[in-house]
């Protein structure tokens, strides 16, 4: 096949170049994918040894898509392609012992970790711990990733619960080295320190990785960009492609910097800018267009296309989630059934995971096949995740974690006390707790009873470490077998039993799958290509089925038809997001990535009530619909309800979002609706202290609106009389405490549903 033919000139220029440093600097759908694989194809062509080759995806997915092209390209070559995490994993497989680790060690995956740091917290501080153990995670993770080490947390923390994260900071890494494992952060961490402490092992694995690509490097973090640096020292061929306004990992420490300053950090690099998008239609791009214009911290530039003006982007209204999800699901159905589309050419994106569960219903009741890519994974699964631990425990038996999940499953009568006594005797004694239940004897407090049980359990688990060197589909059978877990299961389950049964079942699939890929493999093997393994990993995009994802996940990828929803205040943005322009900005960028995957077609929607986390609120658009091009877009209000009057009457516009007035044209009447109105609008009064039937509505669960704060929820009232007082939490992710009977409070009260309505 000819490299070249089907590229424009820029895109040749950057795959035909083969040393020094290249960046490629370009919008979304501009070919920087493309551009990756091809050079690859075409570094082998002019003679370079696939093993010299190393490029980087940012998923497993985008791996596997590159690794299939290039083999059609290039048929037979060996050529390394992975994310950072699978590329470190390997490396540290070799080189473990560098950084005093055993290369048998386990990886952790996030549920791990936080069950890690959870004991950790709980050690230290008890019931006391002010800190929430996902802060203390993320904080972790944030603090790795920007290679801090626990000690320089330590001295950096400014308060008690700042100290308290530096310390469990230090336990929790304590405890990972004790169980012998590290976690996703590590891996590309540890790496870092090798490379860094061994001018040797560097030298040789900048000379074997010659030539390194890296996809998406807007997104790298700090670790990462480190260990690229470090490949590219004595061979400084190293390739990255990006688009600024598509970082959208900014929250997880990847730092924009890093592809700014590349220029800079390699001078004399070659820089390629691709202009033309071949994805999208004309209407799909000037809306991405107009939308990213809003961000102030970025370079101009237009995106431009020679593909066809398409269908106007659409917007629509609903009621209630549930009416937006049926309008997403019949308006799917109509797709497919005019015959332009399969359903595998829709996604349907969200801000949030918790945001699908609405859709997915309104797909299963009209039959749409769908499938959740990032929802709970199959390997999460309690039944999955039991058995695999049993294998952990084979493979690294000093991994505690894996230990405490499965000591007592199926149950063997060794409760939680019991476990607590032989952790403490474990921990007196500096060892692993598999170490101390082959003597569980001598420690202290134990029954009898309890002691037996945990010397079977120890017996058990040495029985089947013997097998560790078989493949690992005959592993679990064998654990399986062993442990009568398929028993424990069905006795165990309520009318899941079945479903959780085939989950065994596919797990032993998996096992014999990747023993065909990988013939010479060991039980850590597959643990370890489990555990790495994104969940957009397992999306097949044979099955005929409409793909359902965040907005995150759907990075680098393209649709025919996209469907993004809930585009409302507090979601996206992100109600985390509303105080801080930096993040407000990485918000805009993730909707801007979410518009870029439609190719033909897309549809946006909200809903003005909103059920979410069992709390029904009026909501607020999203302030991102009015940076979009409204008037060359189709909208469609269905919902018969007006908007909540906004900003209130004394208000003087102070919101941090504009409307225009005739951006959403309300109806005139709801026959048979519900409308929300303001008691504001009701009494025609302003916004002074709340009327006192207004004081007599204000309860926790109400919503509000207040003239400068916007639209919030009351969630507590404290007190009586003219001292009672009202915490309201904001739209915008504020909470603030009034005096009730002084406040500008206005509940928002539901009506009966006829007569002309007010609209703001
Ligand atoms: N020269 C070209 N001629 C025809 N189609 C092209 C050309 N270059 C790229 N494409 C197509 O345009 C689409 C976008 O390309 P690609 O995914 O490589 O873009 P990208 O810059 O990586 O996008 P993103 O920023 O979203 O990651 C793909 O379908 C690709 O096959
Ligand atoms: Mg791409």
């Amino acid at each position: 096949m000819d490299l070249l033919s089907d590229l424009t000139p820029e895109q040749r220029a950057a795959v035909t170049h083969i040393d020094g440093p290249l960046l490629v600097l370009a919008g979304a759908g501009s070919g920087k994918t493309r551009v990756i694989t091809r050079r690859v194809a075409r570094l082998l062509d002019s003679g370079i040894a696939p093993e010299n080759i190393l490029a980087i995806t940012f998923t497993n997915k985008a791996a596997g898509e590159m690794r299939e092209r290039i083999e059609a390209l290039a048929p037979g070559s060996r050529v390394w392609v992975g994310t950072f995490h699978g590329f470190c994993a390997r490396l540290l497989r070799s080189y473990a012992r560098l950084v005093g680790i055993e290369p048998g060690f386990t990886i952790y995956d996030q549920a791990d970790r936080l069950r890690a740091v959870k004991d950790v917290l709980e050690q230290l501080a008890g019931d006391e711990a002010r800190v929430t153990p996902e802060r203390v995670e993320s904080a972790i993770s944030r603090a790795k990733n920007d290679l801090v080490t626990p000690q320089a947390l330590r001295r950096r923390a400014r308060d008690e619960d700042e100290g308290l994260t530096a310390k469990a900071y230090a336990a929790y890494e304590e405890k990972l080295r004790a169980c012998s494992a590290v976690d996703f952060d590590d891996l590309l961490v540890h790496v870092v320190r090798i490379l860094k402490e061994n001018p040797d092992v560097r030298a040789s694995l900048d000379g074997r990785y010659r030539y390194v690509l890296v996809d998406e490097y807007q997104d790298t973090n700090l670790a990462q960009y480190a260990i690229v640096r470090a490949l590219s020292v004595d061979h400084p061929n190293l390739c990255v492609t990006g688009d600024p306004d598509q970082s959208i990992y900014g929250w997880r420490g990847a730092n924009l910097s890093n592809i700014l300053e590349f220029e800079h950090d390699y001078p004399g690099c070659r820089v390629v800018k691709l202009e033309r998008n071949y994805r999208s239609t004309k209407n799909i791009l000037s809306a991405a267009d107009q939308l990213i214009r809003h961000n102030r911290d970025r370079k101009p530039k237009s995106l431009l296309t020679e593909n066809p003006q398409g269908a106007p982007v659409n917007l629509t209204i609903l009621a209630r989630e549930t009416d937006e999800a049926e309008a997403v699901a019949a308006k799917i159905a109509g797709l497919v059934r005019e015959g332009e589309y399969n359903y595998s050419d829709v996604a349907v994106f969200c801000r949030m995971t918790a945001l699908t569960r609405p859709i997915e219903q309104a797909l299963r009741s009209a039959r749409i096949p769908y499938q959740i890519v990032g929802g709970v994974s199959f390997y999460e699964r309690q039944e999955v995740k039991d058995i695999l631990s049993y294998l952990g425990l084979m493979a690294n038996p000093k991994d505690d974690l894996a230990f405490a999940r499965v000591v007592n499953v199926p149950a063997r009568g060794l409760g939680k006390t019991s476990l607590d006594h032989l952790v403490k005797a474990a921990r007196d004694r500096g060892l692993p707790l598999l170490a101390m239940a082959r003597q569980a004897d001598q420690a202290e407090g134990l029954k009898d009873k309890a002691v037996r049980g945990f010397r079977d359990f120890a017996r058990l688990v040495d029985e089947l470490r013997a097998l560790c060197d078989h493949p690992a589909e005959e592993v679990i059978r064998q654990v399986l077998e062993r442990t009568n877990y398929p028993d424990y299961l069905k006795a165990n389950s309520d009318d899941k039993g079945e479903d959780r049964l085939a989950n065994l079942d596919e797990l032993v699939s998996a096992a014999h799958e990747f023993e065909l890929e990988h013939p010479e493999s060991q039980v850590h093997d597959f643990l370890a290509d489990i555990t790495l393994a994104s969940p957009i990993d397992r999306w097949d995009e044979q099955t005929g089925a409409v793909t359902l994802m965040t907005l995150h996940a759907a990075k680098g990828l393209e649709f025919p038809v996209v469907f993004i929803v809930a585009l409302e205040e507090g979601l996206l943005p992100h109600s985390r997001a509303n105080n801080n322009d930096k993040e407000l900005e990485e918000e805009r960028r993730l909707l801007f990535v979410g518009i870029t995957r439609a190719r033909r077609e897309l549809y946006l929607s909200r809903s003005r009530i909103r059920t979410f986390r069992g709390q029904q609120q009026a909501t607020f658009p999203s302030r991102f619909l009015d940076e979009l091009p409204l008037d060359e877009m189709e909208m469609n209000d269905r919902s018969g309800i007006s908007d909540p009057q906004y900003p209130p009457p004394r208000g003087n516009g102070s919101g941090s979002w504009t409307r225009r007035p005739d951006a959403y044209p309300a109806p005139r009447s709801s026959p048979g609706g519900f409308r929300l109105t303001t008691a504001a609008q009701l009494s025609g009064s302003g916004g002074g202290p709340a009327s006192p039937a207004d004081l007599d509505a204000l309860r926790p669960g109400v919503t509000v609106i207040h003239p400068e704060f916007g639209m919030g929820r009351i969630t507590a009232v404290d007190g009586a009389g003219p001292r009672r007082k009202g915490t309201v939490a904001f739209a915008t992710g504020q909470s603030r405490t009034f005096v009730l009977a002084m406040a500008p409070l206005k509940p928002l009260v539901r009506t009966g549903g006829t007569g002309p309505a007010r609209s703001g």
